[in-house]
C-alpha cells in the first residue's frame, strides 16, 4: 500500500487526488493533508481518510480545526507545518499541489526526507528548476510529473534515451479567448476569462491559460524536466486537448500519448508508476471525436510565451522574476484591480526592469521573488 500526502488538498488537483485514492483503497493510505484556508473542506478530508497530520495556514484556522478532526490526526500550521507534513516519516509519495512558487521550501523538504514527489507545482521548477533536479538527483528522489503535457511526454519516453529526442511539443488548448484578436481582449471580464474550453482548474492556472503563460511555464518545466535545451521544444495550439503532448524522434518517429482532458489520468499515473490502475474516468472514443485539429502558435497574439522562453534561455533569476510578477499580476486581475491586458505590461515591466543574476540557493530566490512581487503589486 503506497502511503501519499498531500500538499494543498483542497484545490483541483487536491481533490482530484483523493478522489483517486478514494477509488482504490486497497492501493493507497492518506497520510498527510494541507491546506491554506478552506477549514472546512480539510476537516471534511480529515473525516474521510483519517491522516496523521493535516496543516493549515494559521495558528487560528489550525486552532479552529483541532476540535473536529479524528483523535488520531495531529494539527499544525504555517511554513514550520507545511514543511513538516512535507518530510513527515510515513510518506511515501507527496503530491505537490499547492499553487505557486509559495509550494518550494515543503518540496524541497519532501526531496530532503527522500519521498518521491508527484509534481503538480509547476511554477516551484520554473523558479528553482536546477536546484530542485539538482537536489532530487543527489537524494536519489523520483520527480514524477502531474502536469497533463508532462505526463504524456513522461509515458512518451517511456523506455527510450534521450539523446535520441528530436523535439517535444506541448500543445496548448489557446486557453478561453483563443479565438479573440488582441482589439476583443480590451475589457473582458474574469468570469470569461475563468471560462476555459476543456479543462476546470483552480482560478490561477486558468488565467495562465488564457494569457498563454501557463504554457511559458510548462516550456521551463519541460526543460527540467526531461533535460533538453529549449531549441528541442515546441508550442502548438490543439483546440480539443486529447492530445497531451507529443515527442519527435531522431529516426522522425512521433509518439503522443491521448486521453479525454481528465487531470485523474496523470494522476493516477503518479500515484502508480510504473503500474497504472482503472481510474473512474471515461474513454476516449477516436470515432467519436472524428477530427483533431492543430495551428501554428502565434507570438505576436500571446507575447508572454516568447517572454517565457527569453526568460528561460536567460535563465539564473529570470524565470524567478517572471513567475513571481505573474502570480502578482493574475491576483491583481482576479480582484479586479487591473484588466485582463495589464497582466502583459505588468510581467513584461518586471523582467525588463530586473537585472539578471545567477541564483544558487534558496535565499537569493526569495529575495529575487520578493523584488518582483513588490515591484509587479505596484506598477
Ligand atoms: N488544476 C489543474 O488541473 C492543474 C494544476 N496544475 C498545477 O497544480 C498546482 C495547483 O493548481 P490547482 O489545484 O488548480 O490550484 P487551486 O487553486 O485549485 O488549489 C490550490 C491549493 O493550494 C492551497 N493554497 C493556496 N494558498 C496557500 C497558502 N498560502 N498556503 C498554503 N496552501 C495554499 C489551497 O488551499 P485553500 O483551498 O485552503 O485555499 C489549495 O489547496 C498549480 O501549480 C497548477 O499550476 C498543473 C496542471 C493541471
Ligand atoms: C490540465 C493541464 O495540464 C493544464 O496545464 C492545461 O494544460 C491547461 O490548458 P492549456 O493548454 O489551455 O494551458
Ligand atoms: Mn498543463
Amino acid at each position: 500500500m503506497k502511503k501519499i500526502s498531500i500538499l494543498g488538498s483542497t484545490g483541483s488537483i487536491g481533490t482530484q487526488t483523493l478522489d483517486i485514492v478514494a477509488h482504490a483503497p486497497e492501493l493507497f493510505k492518506v497520510v498527510g493533508l494541507t491546506a491554506g484556508s478552506n477549514v472546512d473542506l480539510l476537516i471534511e478530508q480529515a473525516r474521510q481518510f483519517k491522516p496523521a497530520i493535516v496543516c493549515l495556514g494559521t495558528k487560528e484556522l489550525a486552532d479552529a480545526a483541532r476540535l473536529h478532526v479524528p483523535p488520531g490526526t495531529r494539527v499544525v500550521y504555517g511554513e514550520e507545518g507545511l514543511i513538516e507534513t512535507a518530510s513527515q516519516a510515513d510518506a511515501d509519495i507527496v503530491v505537490t499541489a499547492i499553487v505557486g512558487s509559495r509550494g518550494l521550501p515543503a518540496t524541497l523538504a519532501a526531496i530532503n526526507a527522500g519521498k518521491t514527489i508527484g509534481l503538480a507545482n509547476k511554477e516551484t521548477l520554473v523558479t528553482a528548476g536546477h536546484i530542485v533536479m539538482e537536489r532530487a538527483k543527489q537524494r536519489g528522489v523520483a520527480i514524477l510529473p502531474i502536469d497533463s503535457e508532462h505526463s504524456a511526454i513522461f509515458q512518451c519516453l517511456n523506455g527510450e534515451k534521450r539523446e535520441s529526442i528530436k523535439q517535444i511539443t506541448l500543445t496548448a488548448s489557446g486557453g478561453s479567448f483563443r479565438d479573440r484578436t488582441r482589439e476583443q481582449l480590451e475589457g473582458v471580464s474574469v468570469n470569461e476569462a475563468l471560462n476555459h474550453p476543456n479543462w476546470s482548474m483552480g482560478a490561477k492556472i486558468t488565467i495562465d491559460s488564457a494569457t498563454m503563460v501557463n504554457k511559458g511555464l510548462e516550456v521551463i518545466e519541460a526543460k527540467w524536466l526531461f533535460d533538453v535545451t529549449y531549441d528541442q521544444i515546441d508550442v502548438i495550439i490543439h483546440p480539443e486537448s486529447i492530445i497531451h503532448s507529443y515527442v519527435e524522434f531522431s529516426d522522425h518517429s512521433m509518439i503522443a500519448q491521448m486521453g479525454l482532458p481528465d487531470m485523474r489520468v496523470p494522476i493516477q499515473y503518479a500515484l502508480t508508476y510504473p503500474d497504472r490502475m482503472a481510474t473512474p474516468t471515461n474513454r476516449l472514443s477516436l470515432v467519436e471525436v472524428g477530427k483533431l485539429h492543430f495551428r501554428e502558435m502565434d507570438f505576436v497574439r500571446f507575447p508572454l510565451l516568447r517572454l517565457a522562453f527569453d526568460c528561460g534561455r536567460l535563465g539564473g533569476s529570470a524565470p524567478a522574476v517572471f513567475n513571481a510578477a505573474n502570480e502578482v499580476a493574475v491576483s491583481r486581475f482576479l480582484s479586479g484591480e487591473i484588466n485582463f491586458l495589464d497582466i502583459e505590461r505588468v510581467v513584461e515591466s518586471a523582467v525588463s526592469r530586473h537585472d539578471v543574476t545567477e541564483i544558487n540557493d534558496l535565499q537569493a530566490i526569495a529575495e529575487v521573488d520578493g523584488w518582483a512581487r513588490r515591484f509587479a503589486a505596484t506598477v
